[in-house]
């Protein structure tokens, strides 16, 4: 057996300094109290493994997809990130809490500053150290209130190595989180798979909503489980922004559209047919730009032709190197999936467009003739890197142009320079 997994933490129970309902065989965190005074819990895999801790959020149990991001900071951003529903988010990072929680300011656009969405969205979460003790200027609360507040169970003193040493191993594993002084029986877990709902329909708004009405451009935001920042970068860049319900028709307003976007989301994207078939009608029609990102480049994947699989243990993290294959640059971003698309073969007039430079899977795609494009990493990047921030420039830039050029009633040009521009730079 690998030295990492150590058989008197898997399979049995991790015991944990400080709690006295605990066995205390093998602490992990010997020399850690966790949350003095504090509940035990249990993070129990279905594939058998069980982790106990210190519970220090809220006294619930839940079941979800037990997954784990690589990102060292950005905890608040990460929770709120609608691409987590459904599931339990381990921190590979040791130290989680230590600065906090912060304020629910508002920007001008009236969207969340520091957070991603209004609510936490993973079911759980699972971390090595949680610092019992915060400072940051911005911080209202301690990580441990919010998840109290907000009803999300919260565990520590988890031997978060050995827990993604066995998700790396056998790939994302249905886990339950309890609260209590004896893991539950695994026979009375409600094993219930997120996936298998269309969590796209639970996370998009139901309805319309305008950012930014005075923007000189009109962007259609199809949203899927938008992070905030996705409405942000495209306001800042002066678009107006009509954010629609992830099955809006919007086949029947193109015109009205200088451009379409379609956002993140969570889940599997092969329930989101009404988005796909959408996409696929306006890829026939429409010659202004289209943007995705993630579950928007899944979905215009698959309305392109393309298939989509899940990844072993999928991609989430701040630090995943993508190249753009126009240019052969290697940029760092920011990630959070599971599916990817098959792009072993691209249907005809599409071309790949960023690869992962760890494990090649497919990072984007775009069209050859028409301002189609989509990534599979995020560019508004909350929290970081901001390498690719500029591709919200470019899009909207395109969308400026093909819709000077239209009113003009000519060709348009500058979109289609722009097209051949990245089209000429990979051939
Ligand atoms: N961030 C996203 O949009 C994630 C897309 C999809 N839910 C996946 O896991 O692959």
């Amino acid at each position: 057996m690998n030295s990492l997994i150590r058989p008197s933490i898997i399979k049995k129970t991790l015991a944990t300094r400080g709690l006295a309902s605990v066995v205390t065989d093998a602490p992990f965190h010997a020399h850690y109290p966790v949350v003095p005074g504090s509940l035990t819990a249990h993070l129990q895999l279905r594939s058998g493994e069980t982790f106990t801790g210190g519970s220090f959020g809220a006294p619930a149990s839940t079941v979800g997809e037990t997954v784990f991001t690589t990102s060292l900071v950005g905890y608040p951003e990460s929770m709120t990130d609608p691409s987590y529903l459904g599931q339990l988010l381990v921190f590979t990072q040791p130290l989680i809490g230590n600065y906090g929680v912060p304020k629910r300011t508002r920007d001008s656009y009236g969207l969340l500053k520091h957070f991603e969405s209004e609510k936490i969205q993973c079911r759980g979460i699972i971390v090595s150290d949680y610092a019992t003790k915060y400072s940051h200027w911005n911080a209202v609360e301690s990580l441990s209130e919010w998840c109290e507040r907000e009803g999300i169970p919260a565990i520590t003193g988890v031997d978060t190595r050995a827990l993604v040493h066995i998700l790396r191993g056998q790939g994302s594993t249905l886990g339950s989180l309890s609260v209590g002084s004896k893991p539950v029986d695994t026979q009375d877990i409600n094993w219930v798979d997120p996936n298998v709902d269309n969590l796209v329909a639970e996370a998009s708004t139901n309805n319309v909503r305008v950012f930014n009405p005075t923007g000189d451009v009109h962007v259609a935001l199809i949203d899927c489980g938008v992070k905030y920042n996705i409405i942000r970068s495209l306001c800042d860049q002066g678009a107006k922004v009509s954010l629609l319900p992830w099955n809006h028709d919007i086949t029947k307003e193109l015109d009205m559209y200088d451009g379409i976007f379609i956002s993140n989301g969570p889940g599997s994207p092969t329930h989101c047919t009404e988005t796909i078939e959408n996409l696929r009608a306006a890829f026939s029609v429409y010659q202004r730009p289209i943007f995705g990102i993630c579950m928007g480049n899944q979905l215009m994947g698959l309305a392109a032709g393309l298939n989509a699989y899940k990844l072993r243990f999928g991609n989430r993290g701040h630090n995943q190197p993508a190249v753009d294959l126009t240019t052969g640059k290697c940029v760092i971003t920011s990630q959070n999936h599971g599916y990817a698309l098959d792009d072993s073969r691209m249907p005809q007039g599409w071309d790949r467009y960023y690869v992962n430079a760890n494990d090649g899977s497919n990072e984007g795609i775009r069209h050859l003739a028409k301002p189609f494009r989509s990534v599979q990493f995020h560019p508004e990047a909350k929290g970081g890197p901001l390498d690719t921030g500029y591709l919200f420039a470019e899009f909207v830039n395109e969308v400026r142009a093909t819709k000077k050029a239209a009113n003009v009633g000519g060709i348009p040009e500058e979109a289609i320079a722009a097209t051949a521009a990245v089209a000429g730079a990979s051939a």
